[in-house]
């Protein structure tokens, strides 16, 4: 048996949902960069799950539904009521899309229709949750959504109980067209093996969650905005960085396991924030990020990857550092779902094997003897 530490290169199994192939990304065969000019977090769900791009009818449906299933029961706000405040909203999460499958009648019904229904639920109610709590644990009382936004604006809504602007909710959405799918990344693989059991979608959506909390994976994106306050001004940043490289720790938002010359999203963030501060926002965060990635380039020979810039542009909507990576779960949750469909359609047991190096065999020496 040969192994390779991290599964590096391993192929593990075919999808027709998105591919990097030479650092271009694209789903379903459209680039990252023409979607996220031109189409909406709506489309690139429909697109992810249907294979194909919606027609304006059926998008229009297709909003329809989303906005009619975005409220959560109270019984999911009661349970959170009773969580500690200093929870991580990670965990929250979690937590509240299992407790989702558990006030679903139909959570263990696995025909492709309910499975479609529980799927348009779920990423229908995965942002009221994120922003119910952050409010919540303020001792607020979570805003409804508007049946009139859509998912993107909706979740800033509901989060600052204001309306945003046009722009904000249009460079949110962008974000949330690029974090939608990415391959075979850790909480996707992670997604697949569960439901590969023949679990339900619930199952494979809760197992994701956790692994996308990992600051090795989505909770990068909140590690890097604590790195940025911690550092606190462009003048700080070099000694920051040569003395954590020095120490031999990792500096969050940097390299890829699949990305050589770089990660497109990250290219498409920073242009996207490069304008935002361009426009009057805040300019000190881009411009220490603008100087990490001069160094890490320089130093170690690593590019950014799109929780790099996505804190900054996060921070500069509003968004707190905790729920950075329950963001990044409001667009990924369109993603899991795909590869979970998509393992149904065609579905074997995922059972590797792992290569024994441990003890030989021993004589085992009863309690009383030890
Ligand atoms: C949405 C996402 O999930 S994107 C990824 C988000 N994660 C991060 O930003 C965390 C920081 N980055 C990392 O930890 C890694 O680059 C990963 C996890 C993304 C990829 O990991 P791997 O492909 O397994 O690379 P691995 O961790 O083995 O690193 C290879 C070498 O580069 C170094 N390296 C990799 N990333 C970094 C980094 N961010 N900072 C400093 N050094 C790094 C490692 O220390 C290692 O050096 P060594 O060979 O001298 O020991
Ligand atoms: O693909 C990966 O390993 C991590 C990543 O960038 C993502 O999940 O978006």
């Amino acid at each position: 048996m040969t192994t390779t530490k991290g599964l590096e290169g391993v192929v593990a199994t075919t999808s027709a949902i998105s591919s990097i192939n030479q650092d271009v990304l694209t789903y379903r065969g459209y680039s990252i960069q023409d979607l996220a000019n031109e189409s909406t977090f709506e489309e690139v769900v429909y697109l992810l799950w249907n294979g194909e791009l919606p027609t304006a009818d059926e998008l229009e449906v297709f909003k329809k539904k989303l906005a009619e299933n975005a409220n959560v029961p109270d019984a999911i706000f009661d349970v959170m009521k009773s969580f500690p405040g200093t929870v991580h909203p990670m965990a929250v999460l979690r937590t509240a899309v299992s407790a989702l499958g558990v006030f679903d009648p139909d959570a263990d019904r696995m025909d492709a229709h309910s499975n479609m229904e529980k799927a348009v639920r779920l990423q229908a109610k995965i942002g009221t949750i994120i922003a119910g709590f952050a409010r919540i644990r303020n001792g607020e009382e979570p805003i409804p959504p508007k049946k009139d936004l859509g998912l993107a604006a909706n979740f800033l809504y509901m989060l600052k109980n204001k309306i945003p602007t046009d722009a904000e909710a249009r460079m949110f959405d962008t974000a949330l067209v690029l974090h939608a799918d990415h391959e075979l990344n850790a909480s996707t693989f992670t997604a697949r093996v569960c439901v590969a059991t023949l679990s339900d979608i619930y199952s494979g959506v809760t197992s994701a969650i956790g692994a996308l909390k990992g600051p090795l994976h989505g909770g990068a994106n909140e590690q890097v905005m604590n790195m940025l306050e911690k550092i606190g001004s462009v003048d700080e940043v070099d000694y920051y960085i040569n003395d954590a490289l020095a120490n031999k720790e990792k500096i969050m938002g940097f390299g890829h396991r699949v990305y050589k010359t770089g990660d497109p999203r990250a290219k498409i963030i920073k242009k996207m924030v490069g304008e935002l501060t361009g426009h009057g926002a805040e300019t000190k965060y881009y411009d220490m990020s603008l100087r990490i990635e001069t160094l890490m380039k320089e130093k170690k020979g690593l590019l950014p990857n799109t929780d790099f810039y996505s804190a900054t542009l996060y921070h500069t909507l509003g968004i707190g550092n905790d729920l950075f990576t329950p963001v990044f779960a409001i667009s990924r949750t369109s993603g899991w779902v795909a590869h979970i469909l998509e393992q149904y359609s065609d579905n074997r047991l995922i059972r590797p094997r792992a290569e024994y190096n441990g003890p030989g065999l021993r004589t085992y020496i009863p309690l009383s003897e030890r």
